[in-house]
């Protein structure tokens, strides 16, 4: 079965990238959500990336002239112009058209039928999930492949609601997916191995903005691989701040500059959504029922608080 349209549902701030990413890679894809408020915030956030997308790449050449000026090299227009040449980069306006043509956006599931593969990124919501799946299972002819990309539900219980619980799969996509390249691959106990393979050769194929896409296969655990790592060890930042071991900035400063991280904890947390941060640690330490998982109490007076990081402005630090 060859992939060539792919179908979407939701269009918030996964869908949208997803799709996004999707379209990038030359696929054609319908975008559905439920009313055209929230598909047209979904196609507001495709242009806000594909600006981005835009201006980070033509500022390339300029960014290397910059640099190769602050070593002390004075660079002759010609030598300018040649740089600019050879960094020259193939994401222009004419690729930026030809990728939003691709994006269909809709309110009705019938675009899917089309689809080979569809995304689910719906709310988080277990009844939510459920409806789509079964609205799709009415609507697909058992070939199609239907991914669910929840952080957190249960890819087994899911793949019930579904009408061929063999083609359902949970495909795990990182915030934003048109940078972050790792996609957790994970199968319910009724994947079959078909799908779970034409799955993995799919995304093996996918690029990004930086480079491959990289599927990893994952089994169904709670929190999957990352979160189960990362979110316990934001969690224990937050211990830390609590017990005054050292200041926020120095706890990020510290991560940043000794363990090699690109962002500290706490700045991760306020990015992520300090929400969203407590709900996983919460999930994590009922499914296991592990002390290692109990959340901060710190983190709890944040969230309570409503100060949940850039989205409200305020969280460990101010915006
Ligand atoms: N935000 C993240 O960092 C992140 C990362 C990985 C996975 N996820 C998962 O991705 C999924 C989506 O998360 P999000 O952050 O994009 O959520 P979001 O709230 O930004 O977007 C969800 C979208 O789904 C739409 N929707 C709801 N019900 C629908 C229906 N019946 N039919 C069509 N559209 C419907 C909503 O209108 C909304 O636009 C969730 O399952 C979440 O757990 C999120």
């Amino acid at each position: 079965m060859e992939i060539k349209e792919i179908g979407v549902v939701g269009a918030g701030t996964m869908g949208a990238s997803i799709a996004y990413l999707m379209a990038f890679n030359g696929y054609e894809v319908h975008l559905v959500d439920i009313n055209d408020e929230m598909l047209n915030r979904g196609k507001m956030n495709i242009e806000k990336i594909m600006q981005s997308q835009l201006k980070f790449s033509n500022g390339r050449s300029e960014k290397e002239i910059e640099k190769i000026e602050k070593l002390g090299v004075k660079l002759t227009d010609e030598q300018k112009e040649q740089i600019r040449k050879t960094l020259k980069s193939s994401y222009t306006d004419e690729v930026v058209n030809l990728i939003a043509k691709r994006i269909h956006y809709s309110l009705k599931y019938d675009e899917m039928k089309k689809c080979q593969l569809i995304i689910e990124a719906a709310f988080e919501n277990i009844d939510v999930k459920k409806e789509i799946i079964q609205k799709l299972g009415g609507i697909m002819d058992g070939k199609a492949i239907l991914a669910s990309n929840s952080s957190s539900l249960s890819v087994t219980q899911m793949s019930k609601f579904y009408r061929y619980p063999e083609r359902f799969i949970l495909t795990h996509f990182f915030n934003p997916p048109y940078t972050l390249p790792l996609v957790e691959i994970v199968r319910s106990m009724e994947t079959s191995d078909e799908t779970f393979e034409q799955t993995m050769s799919f995304f093996s194929a996918l690029k990004n903005h930086r480079g491959p896409v990289k599927p990893i296969s994952v089994k169904e655990v709670p929190g999957f691989l990352v979160n189960r790592i990362l979110v316990p060890m934001i969690n224990e930042a937050f211990f830390m701040l609590d017990e005054r071991v050292a200041s926020a900035r120095d706890i990020d400063s510290a991560m940043k500059y000794g363990a090699g991280m690109p962002m500290g904890p706490l700045e991760l947390a306020d990015m992520v959504g300090i929400d969203v941060t407590y709900d996983v640690m919460k999930i994590l330490y009922e499914e296991y029922a592990d002390p290692k998982f109990r959340p901060s109490n710190l983190l709890k007076m944040y969230r309570n608080a409503g100060k949940l990081g850039r989205k409200t402005g305020k969280g460990v630090y101010s915006y």
